[in-house]
């Protein structure tokens, strides 16, 4: 009986290849664009537990292309928790910040009404609603701003500006939790057992790095931490265009996850070391 992950070059999902024993699926073995190949994935394999650790990620490409995004993170994890729910098999899947509007200034509960600004966030709502509709054994756990010394995120990017540049500019008002792929993929490797031990733990929760900082002052404590001499301007949003709409607040409230599970919010300073020294980077 075995850990099954969606997702195999991901973020998350190399991180769950490096802290457990689980199979891990790529776009070769299943391609989430065919939800149903999802949905036999499962019945072929018939795991202890599912982990959905893929996802459509590229939040401007998403809005010229929201077809694709809706199908590989709302249609796909709909079909994995059909399956789930048929064959009693429990479902962790990951969700975003970003399916929130970002209003007001205070952390948003998990109950707290969604209203995503753009294509990612509606698709992953859809995805979420899915999941909650199919009646199987789950929890979503929305994170937040994650990174990794794998694939793409924040902190590769500032790092590789900073070989060509000594200032950059960076918005400044837009707030939330910067979260390590590593301690992610820890808590879903316990949620998923407690979730077996207890389906009652059964819901939405939230799960992001603390302290909560702005994109401009992640890029700072970046370059601080990697000797990097660049200094960061603050920017407001208005001032770097975007396809996509970003929340202004991805502030989360993680304290049911804390609660149920037993998990605290981690330290994104103590996890941002450990990334630069596996990228051979800073002290
Ligand atoms: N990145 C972030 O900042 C945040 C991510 N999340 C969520 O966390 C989860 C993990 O994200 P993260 O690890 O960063 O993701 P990455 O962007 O690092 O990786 C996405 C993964 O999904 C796979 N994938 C995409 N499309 C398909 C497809 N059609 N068929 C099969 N596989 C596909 C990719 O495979 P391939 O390499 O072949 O493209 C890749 O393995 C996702 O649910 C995401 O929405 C939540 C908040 C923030
Ligand atoms: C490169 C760069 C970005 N920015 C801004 C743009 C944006 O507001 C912010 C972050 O840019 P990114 O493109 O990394 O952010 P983005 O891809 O939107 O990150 C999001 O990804 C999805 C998958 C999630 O689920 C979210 O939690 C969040 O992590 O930084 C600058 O201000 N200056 C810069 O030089
Ligand atoms: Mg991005």
């Amino acid at each position: 009986m075995t850990v099954l992950v969606f997702g195999k070059t991901g973020q998350v999902a190399t991180e769950l290849q490096a802290q457990a024993d689980v199979l891990a699926l790529g776009r070769a073995e299943v391609d989430l664009t065919d939800p149903a190949a999802c949905a036999a994935a499962i019945a072929t394999h018939r795991p202890r537990v599912v982990i959905n650790a893929a996802a459509y990620t590229a939040v401007d490409r998403a809005e010229e292309d929201e077809a694709t995004a809706a199908l590989v993170n709302g249609a796909a994890p709909g079909a994995m928790a059909r399956a789930c729910a048929e064959l009693g098999i429990p479902l962790v899947h990951i969700s975003t910040d970003y399916v929130f509007d970002g209003a007001g200034e205070a952390a948003f509960a998990p109950d707290h009404p969604t209203g995503p600004l753009g294509a990612y966030g509606r698709t992953k709502l859809a995805g979420e609603d899915a999941v909650r509709a199919s009646g199987a054994t789950h929890a979503i756990l929305r994170t937040s701003w994650v990174f990794s010394a794998h694939g793409a995120n924040f902190v590769k990017t500032m790092l590789r500006l900073s070989e060509t540049r000594n200032e950059l500019s960076v918005v400044a008002d837009q707030v939330g939790g910067p979260t390590s792929a590593g301690a992610i993929a820890a808590a879903c490797l316990s949620i998923a057992d407690q979730l077996s031990a207890d389906p009652g733990k059964s819901g939405t929760y939230h799960f992001a790095g603390w302290p909560d900082v702005s994109w401009a002052d992640f890029a700072r404590e970046i370059f601080a931490q990697a000797g990097r001499p660049v200094t960061v301007h603050d920017i407001p949003a208005s001032d770097y265009p975007t396809p996509a709409r970003r929340p202004a607040n991805s502030r989360m409230d993680c304290s049911a996850t804390q609660a149920r599970f037993g998990i605290d919010r981690p330290d994104w300073r103590t996890d941002l070391h450990a990334v630069l020294r596996a990228l051979g980077i800073g002290g």
